[in-house]
């Protein structure tokens, strides 16, 4: 039985404290190479901690906006361009926050679309299902999409390098969440690694595989090759329980950090593998 306007906010203001939550967890993660964390601001001279999570509280209402006029609507046009209107509204409070710092513009998209889906099918669903219905809403045209005066940085170097960046990873269902990110946090939790270990495997999966727009914007595509690459090898060496993990992560940080490089995309997408949760094979959340 559908549910009265009154248990709607009250179900929309759950989603919206996870997404919140999934933010915060992920800006709290200490250490994270180029981001901002508990320790530093990375590669990012304009940011800290704090800013970041004044950012995500902003966001509050847009996310609770978002899964209230989602919740049980039929993933088509009329959504996709209900929820870009709230997204662009939920972008200029974050700019209004930060005095114009990009702080999560990217988070916005991700786990706008993710709270989207989520209400759509109101809390029945797995995190895959949630993943397709996220990208089937996304793949409708956003036909009210005003025509910036300037290229984004997305769009300046996906012409450039032919990559898919932050629309097309939506709009194919999110598949580094699901290829990279849910398996690796699932796999260092069932190893007994502590959530901060699961989370900053997770991180470095997705480093070591997204086409990262801010990475490529910043440093082009040799800084990105060398990111993937260090962070395969970090990976690989917090697997395997080497000695060699602390020495690997210091190099990625500091060429990172020395180069203004930030993985901002993966940031994102672990932020949103967190808002998902992982599931055990009978849909459990672990
Ligand atoms: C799709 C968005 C992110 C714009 O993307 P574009 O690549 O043009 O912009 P830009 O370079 O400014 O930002 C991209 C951001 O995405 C993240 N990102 C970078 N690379 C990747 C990647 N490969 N995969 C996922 N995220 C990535 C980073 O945080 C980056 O800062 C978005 O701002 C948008 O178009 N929003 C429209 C409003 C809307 O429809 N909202 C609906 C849901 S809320
Ligand atoms: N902990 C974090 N630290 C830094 N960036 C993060 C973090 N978490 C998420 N992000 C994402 O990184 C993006 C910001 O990256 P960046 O500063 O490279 O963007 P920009 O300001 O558009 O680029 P530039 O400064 O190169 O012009 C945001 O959209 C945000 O979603």
């Amino acid at each position: 039985m559908a549910m009265q306007r009154y248990d709607i906010e009250g179900y929309a203001k759950s989603i919206a404290s996870r997404a919140v939550w999934a933010l915060t967890e992920e800006a709290r993660l200490t250490p994270k190479p180029g981001l901002v964390d508990a320790r530093s601001s990375g590669a990012h001279s304009d940011m800290s901690l704090e800013l970041m999570i004044n950012s995500a509280e902003a966001l509050r209402g847009t996310f609770e906006e978002i899964a209230s006029v989602s919740y049980l609507h039929p993933p088509n046009q009329e959504l996709r361009e209900k929820i870009a209107r709230i997204g662009r509204e939920g972008e200029r409070r974050m700019y209004t926050v930060t005095k114009g710092v990009n702080t999560h513009k990217g988070a916005i998209w991700a786990l706008g679309l993710l709270t989207s889906a989520r209400a759509v099918c109101a809390g029945e669903a797995d995190s895959k299902r949630v993943l397709r219905l996220a990208g089937v809403i996304a793949s409708f045209e956003d036909r009210y999409c005003p025509m910036e005066e300037k290229e984004t940085n997305g769009q300046i170097v996906k012409r450039k390098y032919n990559i898919s960046g932050a629309y097309e990873e939506a709009q194919q269902g999110f598949p580094h969440i699901r290829n990279e990110a849910l398996p690796a946090l699932l796999s260092a939790r069932r190893a007994g690694k502590n959530e901060q270990e699961a989370r900053l495997e997770a991180l470095l999966a997705l480093m070591a595989a997204v086409d990262d727009t801010c990475i490529l914007h910043r440093g082009g595509s040799g800084a990105l090759t060398t990111i993937k690459e260090l962070a395969a090898s970090c990976l690989q060496a917090a697997r395997e329980g080497m000695g060699e993990f602390e020495e690997k992560f210091t190099s990625l940080s500091d060429y990172c950090s020395s180069r203004r490089l930030s993985p901002g995309g993966s940031a994102d997408l672990l932020a949103a593998a967190l808002f998902l949760g992982v599931e055990d094979e009978r849909g459990r959340e672990l």
